[in-house]
């Protein structure tokens, strides 16, 4: 039994009309998931606002109202709790609603514009290996010590976020590990959580379409950690020219990690090829399962976070050395005839060139790169021709195709992506709108040795056209394509 006044703590309230001595049911912020007694917050979002949905909130049952104006007419039973912000009081009334599940469990949040997953994977996986309950929170999916519940975003809404915390507190869990994106930053999908630790992976281009400037998009990064308490750590990575950035105002004790730079954790590639890496890590040389240099900075920022977490050298490397990445991040499987199919989520420019890179990094010789690339629709428009661009310049034929086009025209989108290719490059590339036919393609081209890059999409079972989410694997098409290449 949750009432009114048992959840404003830390709440910025400038009235309230009526009593706070009122039962409250749940706390929701969307009017089509109005339960009766529930308190509705309404949120001025980036399509709608939520105060144009009160009176329906009000008709379907909720019994007292967030709001930042006051509806004309409120000459209803209902309770009005009048804020500055919505959003920002929705994050802590959600924490309050839960009875603050961050507090009792240990919480580390991970931000960066790639690596997120795969960090928070694998510390969920090595934490779980060391004998401990955890929680996982990313864009795969979301886990409480094994039990999967499918996920919707990278960092879910702040009511879903503190329900899944709380289920995790409840079956006694000791960590949970999160990806924080930036549109949870900036929506206060984290407001009245208390983390333990945050790591800082890399910034570069993406979402711009939502944060509009580079530097509005680092500073809701950065905002994670300005908001950390003192008795938490902050980790980043020192190679990156933001990396410094994200520690300049926070309270948290601050630590970094590189390859290159000075940093209080350093490590360096022996080896880098297909079957793993060889990585002097904090003086030891130890074999990893996972490849390439970006999933070096991954490891070390993993083993950083753990002994920060004051966790045990020896077992933390035997342990990360045993362990595979995330879904649809580098996974790759062989064809009879020795044709390397790579499955991998790199959906930003830079991720395109890390991923290319580290392709030629490890191949044996002169074996081709052919890359199947596409662009999502409603997002980011300003990385098409970037993305197209560095797959061009990076591979020996690339095939331009779809990646949800979501409520966009993709050949439209794919336009967007040729306009980035340089003339010479150009004769390299076709444009194949159906995904299947792309991948398809990639195949029959092909000889014995070559590598196909199906970038994009990695883990993703969808492609969603106009909002239909029709089933769609890479790895499933690349199985079904790999069988009968002899
Ligand atoms: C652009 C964006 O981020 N939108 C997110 C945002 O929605 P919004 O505030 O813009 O919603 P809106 O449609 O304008 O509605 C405003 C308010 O009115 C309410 N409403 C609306 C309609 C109605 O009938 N009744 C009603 O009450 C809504 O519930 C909302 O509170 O807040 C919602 C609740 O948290 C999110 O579900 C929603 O994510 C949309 C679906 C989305 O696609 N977001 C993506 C871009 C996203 O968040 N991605 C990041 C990063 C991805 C990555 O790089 O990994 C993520 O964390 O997943
Ligand atoms: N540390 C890294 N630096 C640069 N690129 C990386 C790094 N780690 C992974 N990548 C590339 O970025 C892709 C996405 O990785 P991952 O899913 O771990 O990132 P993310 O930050 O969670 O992405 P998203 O924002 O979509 O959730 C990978 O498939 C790989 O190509
Ligand atoms: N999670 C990220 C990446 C999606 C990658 C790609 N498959 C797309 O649909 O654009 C986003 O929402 O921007
Ligand atoms: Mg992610």
């Amino acid at each position: 039994m949750r009432y009114l006044s048992d959840i404003l703590e830390g709440v910025a309230f400038t009235e309230l009309q009526g009593s706070a001595d009122v039962e409250i049911s749940a706390v929701v912020f969307d009017s089509r998931k109005v339960v009766p007694g529930c308190l509705f917050v309404a949120v001025k979002g980036t399509a709608v606002d939520g105060h144009d949905y009160i009176d329906q909130a009000i008709k379907d049952g909720a019994i007292a109202v967030v709001c930042e104006d006051l509806p004309a007419h409120t000459a209803t039973e209902t309770d009005f709790l009048m804020v500055q912000n919505s959003a920002k009081a929705l994050g802590t009334l959600a924490a309050n609603f839960y009875e603050n599940p961050s507090s009792n469990l240990k919480l580390v949040g991970v931000t960066g514009t790639n690596g997120k997953t795969t960090i928070a994977t694998l510390l969920y996986k090595l934490f779980r290996d060391l004998g401990y309950k955890c929680g996982l929170l990313s864009t795969v999916e979301n886990q409480v010590n094994g039990r999967i519940i499918p996920s919707t975003h990278t960092t879910p809404d702040p009511v879903a976020l503190n329900e899944l915390l709380a289920s995790m507190v409840d079956e006694g869990c000791d960590y949970c590990f999160m990806e924080v994106s930036s549109h949870a930053v900036s929506q206060y999908r984290i407001e009245g959580l208390k983390f333990s630790g945050a790591i800082f992976s890399n910034l570069t281009h993406d979402h711009l379409d939502y944060h509009k400037t580079f530097d509005s998009y680092r500073d809701a990064k950065k905002a994670f950690f300005d908001g950390l308490p003192k008795s938490a750590f902050a980790l980043t990575n020192a190679d990156d020219k933001n990396g410094s950035v994200m520690l300049q105002n926070t309270a948290a004790h601050r630590k970094s990690y590189a390859l290159k730079s000075m940093a209080d954790y350093r490590a360096r590639i022996i080896e880098n090829q297909f079957g793993g890496l060889l990585l002097n890590i904090d003086n030891e040389e130890v074999w990893f399962k996972l490849v390439g240099t970006f999933n070096a900075y991954n490891l070390l920022a993993v083993y950083a976070a753990a002994m920060l977490l004051e966790q045990d050298k020896g077992k933390v490397l035997v342990s990360l050395s045993k362990l595979t990445g995330a879904e649809g991040r580098f996974e790759y499987i062989v064809a009879p005839n020795k044709v390397i199919g790579i499955v991998d989520y790199a959906h930003t420019p830079d991720a395109v060139q890390n991923v290319l890179s580290t392709i030629h990094d490890i191949r044996k010789g002169k074996e081709k790169v052919i890359t199947v690339i596409g662009c999502g629709g409603d997002r980011d428009k300003t990385k098409r021709p970037v993305m197209a661009k560095v797959a061009s310049e990076w591979s020996d034929k690339v095939i331009i195709t779809s990646d949800n086009p979501r409520t966009e025209d993709p050949a439209q989108i794919i336009k967007d992506m040729e306009a980035g290719i340089d003339p010479a490059f150009k004769r390299h590339t076709v444009s194949i709108v159906d995904r299947r036919e792309a991948i398809k393609t990639a195949c029959m081209l092909a000889q014995p040795g070559d590598i196909i890059l199906l970038a994009g999409k990695g883990h993703e079972k969808y492609q969603d056209i106009n909002g239909v989410k029709n089933h769609f694997d890479d790895m499933e098409e690349l199985e079904n394509q790999f069988k009968d290449m002899n």
